[in-house]
This record gives structure tokens, C-alpha cells and sequence, in this order.
């Protein structure tokens, strides 16, 4: 590995680059999900885990250490959890502030052995720090060692909590620089966004988010996110499904000649759908990843990039071509070498005459260390010979080096504005390395019909060319080309002397191959004629103005078992471009089939996912409950309506058994969370119950202040103390046939409201949800079972019809 000389830092930095690349890359997340239950996610962590990891920190005198206190003077919280400590633990204080002072060392001195050994390793937890640059404080760096996660209960809660809100999509774990590309794209909720080479989809969750920033149902705008690697999209599905959005599209193509997509959206006649918004974050050597890339420190030689340079210019190139004009592309690598970064940008600012543009995006990164992009640099040979020019290279590496990759003259330099570009280097704020380059196109590209046209170089145009049905001349691959890359899978270079079939110094060529289809089951959507819509549309209660057309299913044959929902512009995508798109997933699951005897009139009931976005659509279904029912509803398994207020029984009286949608609001009274909450759940014939994934009941439950797994350990309790006094009673001879001792009566079903962290009563068995249980029927079984009155006979009919599935 040898970045010296590559001139991409001023030379004195060296060292300190160097050494920051064999330290590992701290923890990195974002909170998302909607904002205002980003903000109560925020105040949580604040309160419940910050507050008490900035207590070790300033405990243990950290905060006297250079590193640490320059951490923390940048970040808002740091004087939050200084100020938090200060009033809450005296005794910290005393030792933070001596910390830096005399008199406390030897206090700390005075400590034992095990209290030492305790204090070294919380010396190595570093307080929280906020992402400057990123907005609204949503953005944290945690320094946390698995020895530390190990040996401390709060950071092992930590690590849970994270774990359960990244699974749900509340939070993702996503390198600091990684952050910054779907950043500065600026998305809006009605932005048409193409994300080029978008896998494992850390930053199409970003896009997404952005998209649903206004907490407007189903915005206009929508996100294709593309792979070309058919086993890395499905990567992305897990990803994408997390943020349960009707407004991203996953598809499978080169990047290099991603199809020109045909829309209805905006005329009667189809014409070409272009994106307002470009991300080509395209594959790369990966020499920014090093730090949490060992590979790389191996592996790396300048020739990886110069392997790569040639399909990045492509990539590039098609992204441009996609891009409506006034649109705004963000280039970017996680590689610091100038031939995969400003090498390439260069190029087709080149190429683009003056139609496209360096935005300067300084004002919208606030704080961000970054080095601004170079306008000269050097190139090199494997054994680190220098190559100043394109005359220099040797023969043998004529094939891989090209004109292109050499730095622009200084007056192309000055009007390409390179200097626009950044290069965040890890030594600057404890990051990997990264380069990002935004581009906006301010006409249409030399190249392009509309400015051959322009000129009047040409003459009439084909119905195909006005309706933009033509490929640019850049045919479709469906073989994938050999190069592949991701931003943690470092590309290898191009053996020398070899060129790699269908490809040239230029990257991949196009291949033309007909287009042969690929092994997904196809996208269908309902129409209001099909004979399971009228069902659905009248016990939900929906309008003639319900877009069912958005609703879509995978099986051609046999009985449909989910309907998923789509944003209108999906929707219109797919029917007009089924033909030349392989579509790999989308749409949020709305509705399953699960058939219920309490409910003969409509085999479907709401999937949790539809929750987000859908909820409003379902106003027949959807009860207000109190804070007080959520907790009930969440914590127990099958609550009995008398369990519920007042108010939310009289709702149910009036609504019959199925599916419902339960939403809290928040009142003036309620003093947490600030936020709707809103889940899937049931009404039975006697109880209710949600129908809610583990993870996201752990959520809901801690906005409203309480912790599952606590409520879990005391019903064990409550359990095992029933056991107890049951195995003592029967010991004693005082057991009664069929009666339980007075201290562990059951629960007369007008129990006590839930109270505290936890409600204890008849239910407790069933208050563990260890694993979610997904089927209505299971339900009803339960619910027959804990109903009194319900007899044997309509027990085993509703078990018969069960087991007739
Ligand atoms: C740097 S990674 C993308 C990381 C991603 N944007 C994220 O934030 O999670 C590059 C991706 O490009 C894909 N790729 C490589 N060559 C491609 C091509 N010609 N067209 C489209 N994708 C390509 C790789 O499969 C890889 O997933």
C-alpha cells in the first residue's frame, strides 16, 4: 500500500494518515424512521443510555484526555452529558473536573486492584459524539469495544437496544462517510431518484428516508434502487423492507446501460421517464474501507483503480444521460485514489462541454473535515515508478492506463472546478476515506438528441425517438460483465497484459443480447373486477377512490396470499416497462389471506407494514385508543376488552371482529411519547390483540416508557411464584380440588389497569411473546380458550376449519 506521493494529502499528514488507518472504525448510526418518532427515539437514547455512558466517561476522568476533550467540544451533547452528570452525580463531577486537575489522581490511585481494572476499561469509552454535519442530530459516533459492550450492563443494553431498533429500521448502523452522498443529493418527497450500484442499500435506506422526511403518506416521489448483481439485490431486499416504503423499487441491471424507462405519469402517450436525482456511488478499489478492509492493506496497487476507471466514466456517463435537466447527480467512491475520483469526474465534464456543472455543496456540511479535490496528481506503475504523462507509460501497461486518467490541464482544472470535489480523509475526523463529486446538468448533454436537434444537425426524428424509446445506442447486458465491486468488497484489478472478455481499457461494451427474462414471479396488479377486492373493499370499508390498481400480488396462478402497495409512479413503471426492467422487489405487504371463522365476510386481514404509510386508508377499522390501551394491548397476549378504558370499549362494542388499526395521539396529558403510534392488531369476540413483530413491540413499548423484556422477567416471576405457592400448598395438604391457594388467585377479568412497568394478572403465561405468533387462528384458539362460556363444540369446529387450510 503506497498513497505517499499520490499528492492526495499535503506531505506533513502523513503520518498521522497512516496511523489512523490501523485503528478501527468507531460505531456510526442514524436514527430515521419518521420524525417525530426520530425525536422521541433521540430523547430516549439521550436520557436513558447517553446520560449514563457520559457518566463513565467523566467518572473515569476521560474527559481529561486531549482526544476525548476535543471530541466533545464539538458536539452539543457533550456539554448536555457534562451538565446531566454534573447534577445528577456529584461525586463524577468531582472527578471530572479533577480529572484534569491534581488533586483526583491520587484518589483514583487510591482505588483497588479490581476497581483499577474497571476503571481502564471504562477509560477506553469515549463519550457519544454528534455528527456535526448531519442534520437535526440524528447522526452519533460510539466508541464501543465488544469488551466493553461485554463487561457493562448499560452499554450491553445498549448493543440490545440497537440491535432491536436497526432490525425495524428506527436506526442503521452506516459509516460516518457513507452518509454524505444521499445527503447532498437533496431529496424532496416528490424527487424521481435513480440509485445506480446501490447494494448491500445503506444508502438507498437513506434516499428513502429523505423521500418520507414530511411524514406525507405516500409521497410522489419514489427511489429505483439498482444492482447488477442479481444475488446483491436480494441484499437490499432486507434492507429496503425495514423502512416498509410503497415508494422504492429494487432492479437488476448494468449500470453502464440501465435501460431509458417509458412513464404514463406525466402524458397520455408514454415518453421517457427521467430521474430528477442521480446517485452513482459505483463500485471501486475500496482503499477508503481499509480500516475495516484488512484485505486491502494486502491486495492494494494503483492498478486496481486504473481497472475500474474506465466502467466508472461509463457509470457516470449513463447517469448523466438519465438525469432530467436542472437534475443533480452525486458521484462518489470509497476510494482516495485521483484515477477513480477527479480522474473520472474530469472526463466527462470534458465529454459534457459545459451541459453539466460542479455544484459547490460546503454550506450544507457543516463542520465536515474534508480535503477539497485535486487538480494534479500523479500516476504510478506497480513497482512505484512515476508516470507523468500519457507518452510515459509503458508498453506494458498501455492497456490499462489511459489518456483520461491523467490530470486535466490547469485550465481545464479551473473551469471544471474541481476543487468542488471532496475528499474526506480518515485522519480528519476518525473516518474511512471517501470522495464525493456533485454534478448538476444545466443542458442537454452534446451528445443527446434534444442538442443534436438544437443544432439542427438533424433530421426528422422516429415516433420511437420523440417518445425517448430508443437506448442511446447503449443496448442492454443482461449477462453480467465480469468487474464487480461494493463499498466493502474491494474490486481486483484487471491481471495485466489480459483483457477481460467484452471489455476494453473503456470498461464493459455493450453486449447486444435479447432480453431473456429472469426467474422472479411477476408483479400483477389487482383490478376492482377481481372477485377478492369486493370482499375486502367493503369490510374495510374503502372508497371508490381506493387506488386498488396499486395493489399487487406475485402468483399468477392459485389463490392470492398477499397484496402489496405501491406508490402510483411504481405502479405506472412497471406497466410500461415490463417488457425491457427486471424488477426484483417492491411494494409494502398490506393485506394477507388468512381466513377466520369470527370473520366469514373477508379473508384478509392488515399487515403491521402497511401501518406506516396506509393507515389513514383504513378509517372504518382504525380505533383511538388511550396510552394506557397500548400498553395492554402491547404487553399482553390476549387482553379482554374489560382491560381497556372506557372509552376504547364503547369504540369496540360498536366494531365488529377483525382486523382493526389502534392509534395513539398524544393529549396534553399524556406526558410520553410526543408522537402517533400506530400498530395492526384484532378484535376478537372477548379480547383484542396486536399483531406486531417482537422487535417493533420492544419499540412501541419503550416509547411509552416501559421495557419488555422487564415486563417478561417479572411475569417469569409472577409465574414461578404461582408454581411455588401451588407445589407449597400441595405440600402442606391445603389444596382444595381445583382451587388455587388465595395468594395466587387468577385475575377476575376486571383486573387491575396496567401500572408501573409491568401488569401482573390472569393473562401473565401469555404476557411473554417470545416468538411473534402470526396467524389469526392460533388467536382465536387462544381467545376461545381463555373465553369463559365459549363451549367444547364451537372450540373443536373452529380447530377442524384450521386444520382445513
Ligand atoms: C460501492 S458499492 C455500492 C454501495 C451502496 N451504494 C451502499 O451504500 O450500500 C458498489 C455496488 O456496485 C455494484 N456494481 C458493480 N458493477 C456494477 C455495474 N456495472 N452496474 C451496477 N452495479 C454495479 C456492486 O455489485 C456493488 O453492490
Amino acid at each position: 500500500m503506497s498513497f505517499q506521493g499520490l499528492h492526495i494529502m499535503p506531505e506533513n499528514e502523513w503520518d498521522e494518515f497512516y496511523s489512523q488507518l490501523k485503528e478501527p472504525l468507531p460505531v456510526v448510526f442514524r436514527i430515521t424512521g419518521y420524525k417525530s418518532q426520530a425525536q422521541e427515539l433521540l430523547k430516549i437514547i439521550r436520557t436513558q443510555f447517553f446520560n449514563m455512558i457520559g457518566k463513565f466517561t467523566s467518572s473515569s476522568g476521560l474527559l481529561g484526555t486531549g482526544e476525548s476533550t476535543s471530541i466533545m467540544s464539538d458536539t452539543k451533547l457533550s456539554d448536555q452529558l457534562n451538565q446531566s452528570s454534573a447534577n445528577k452525580d456529584q461525586s463524577a463531577t468531582d472527578s471530572t473536573v479533577s480529572a484534569k486537575g491534581d488533586t483526583t489522581e491520587q484518589e483514583v490511585k487510591k482505588d483497588s486492584d479490581a476497581d483499577s481494572k474497571e476503571g481502564l476499561l471504562r477509560e477506553n469509552i469515549k463519550p457519544p459524539r454528534c455528527l456535526s454535519w448531519y442534520p437535526d442530530e440524528l447522526a452519533w459516533q460510539v466508541d464501543l469495544s465488544r469488551k466493553a459492550v461485554r463487561s457493562e450492563d448499560i452499554l450491553n443494553k445498549f448493543h440490545r437496544f440497537l440491535v432491536c431498533e436497526t432490525e425495524i429500521g428506527n436506526i442503521s448502523r452506516q459509516e460516518a462517510v457513507s452518509m454524505i452522498p444521499p445527503l447532498v443529493l437533496d431529496i424532496r418527497s416528490n424527487s424521481r431518484v435513480l440509485d445506480m450500484c446501490a447494494s448491500p442499500g445503506s444508502k438507498t435506506a437513506q434516499l428513502i428516508e429523505y423521500l418520507h422526511k414530511d411524514e406525507s403518506s405516500v409521497p410522489e416521489g419514489f427511489v429505483v434502487a439498482n444492482d447488477r448483481d442479481n444475488k446483491r439485490c436480494y441484499l437490499m431486499v432486507h434492507q429496503v423492507k425495514r423502512l416498509s416504503s410503497p415508494c422504492c423499487m429494487i432492479v437488476n441491471h448494468d449500470a453502464a446501460f440501465f435501460p431509458k424507462l417509458q412513464s404514463t405519469l406525466d402524458s397520455e402517450k408514454p415518453q421517457a421517464l427521467l430521474f430528477d436525482r442521480v446517485l452513482a456511488d459505483v463500485p471501486c478499489s475500496g482503499d477508503g474501507t481499509i480500516r475495516k478492509n484488512i484485505d486491502v492493506w494486502k491486495k492494494w496497487t494503483p492498478n486496481t483503480g486504473y481497472g475500474l476507471h474506465g466502467l466508472q466514466s461509463k457509470i457516470l456517463k449513463r447517469g448523466l444521460e438519465l438525469l432530467e435537466v436542472g437534475g443533480r447527480l452525486v458521484y462518489s467512491t470509497c476510494s482516495m485514489h485521483p484515477a477513480e475520483d477527479e480522474a473520472v469526474v474530469a472526463e466527462i465534464l470534458r465529454q459534457s462541454q459545459g451541459s453539466v456543472e460542479m455544484v459547490d455543496v460546503s454550506a450544507s456540511l457543516p463542520g465536515l473535515k474534508y480535503a477539497p479535490g485535486l487538480s494534479k496528481w500523479r500516476l504510478m506503475t506497480k513497482k512505484g515508478e512515476w508516470i507523468h504523462s500519457i507518452e510515459d507509460v509503458p508498453l506494458h501497461m498501455k492497456s490499462q492506463i489511459t489518456k483520461s486518467m491523467f490530470p486535466p490541464t490547469a485550465e481545464e482544472a479551473e473551469r471544471f472546478k474541481l476543487h468542488r470535489c471532496i475528499r474526506v480523509l480518515p485522519h480528519q475526523q476518525d473516518t474511512g476515506g471517501f470522495f464525493i463529486a456533485v454534478l448538476q446538468k444545466i443542458q442537454p448533454l452534446p451528445w443527446s438528441r434534444e442538442a443534436r436537434l438544437a443544432k439542427g444537425s438533424e433530421g426528422k426524428t422516429s415516433p420511437e425517438e420523440e417518445s425517448g424509446n430508443v437506448d442511446d445506442g447503449m443496448g442492454d447486458t443482461p449477462a453480467a460483465s465480469e468487474t464487480s465491486g461494493a463499498a466493502c468488497d474491494p474490486v481486483q484489478p484487471l491481471p495485466e497484459n489480459r483483457k477481460r472478455k467484452g471489455m476494453t481499457e473503456e470498461g464493459p461494451q455493450p453486449q447486444k443480447q435479447p432480453f431473456k427474462g429472469y426467474k422472479e414471479d411477476p408483479f400483477l396488479f389487482l383490478q376492482p373486477e377481481d372477485p377478492v377486492w369486493a370482499p375486502v373493499r367493503d369490510f374495510y370499508g374503502l372508497g371508490e377512490d381506493f387506488p386498488v390498481r396499486q395493489l399487487l400480488y406475485r402468483s399468477e396462478q392459485g389463490p392470492k396470499r398477499s397484496l402489496y402497495f405501491v406508490s402510483k409512479a411504481l405502479a405506472n413503471i412497471v406497466e410500461n416497462n415490463r417488457d425491457k426492467v427486471r424488477f426484483v422487489n417492491m411494494g409494502v405487504k398490506t393485506l394477507s389471506r388468512s381466513p377466520s371463522p369470527v370473520v366469514p365476510e373477508c379473508d384478509f386481514r392488515l399487515a403491521q407494514e402497511c401501518m406506516g404509510s396506509l393507515r389513514d386508508l383504513f378509517a372504518k377499522r382504525r380505533m383511538f385508543i388511550t396510552a394506557h390501551d397500548a400498553i395492554v394491548i402491547l404487553s399482553q397476549e390476549s387482553p379482554f376488552f374489560c382491560k381497556l378504558s372506557p372509552s376504547t370499549q364503547e369504540v369496540i362494542a360498536k366494531t365488529d371482529p377483525g382486523s382493526v388499526v389502534f392509534t395513539f395521539r398524544p393529549s396534553e396529558s399524556d406526558s410520553e411519547p410526543n408522537c402517533e403510534v400506530t400498530f395492526c392488531g384484532w378484535r376478537g369476540r372477548t379480547s383484542v390483540r396486536s399483531f406486531v413483530p417482537r422487535f417493533e413491540r420492544e419499540h412501541y413499548l419503550r416509547l411509552f416508557g416501559k421495557d419488555l423484556h422487564q415486563i417478561n422477567e417479572e411475569v417469569c416471576q409472577q409465574k414461578k411464584a404461582k408454581e411455588e405457592a401451588k407445589t407449597a400448598a400441595n405440600n402442606l395438604g391445603n389444596l382444595v380440588d381445583g382451587e388455587l391457594s388465595p395468594e395466587v388467585s387468577d385475575d377476575d377479568m376486571s383486573g387491575p389497569a396496567v401500572t408501573g412497568s409491568a401488569s401482573v394478572t390472569k393473562d401473565d403465561d401469555e404476557q411473554c411473546f417470545p416468538e411473534e405468533s402470526d396467524s389469526v387462528n392460533d388467536e382465536i384458539l387462544k381467545e376461545d380458550k381463555d373465553c369463559p362460556g365459549i363451549d367444547g363444540t364451537l372450540t373443536s369446529a373452529i380447530k377442524e376449519s384450521s386444520s382445513d387450510q
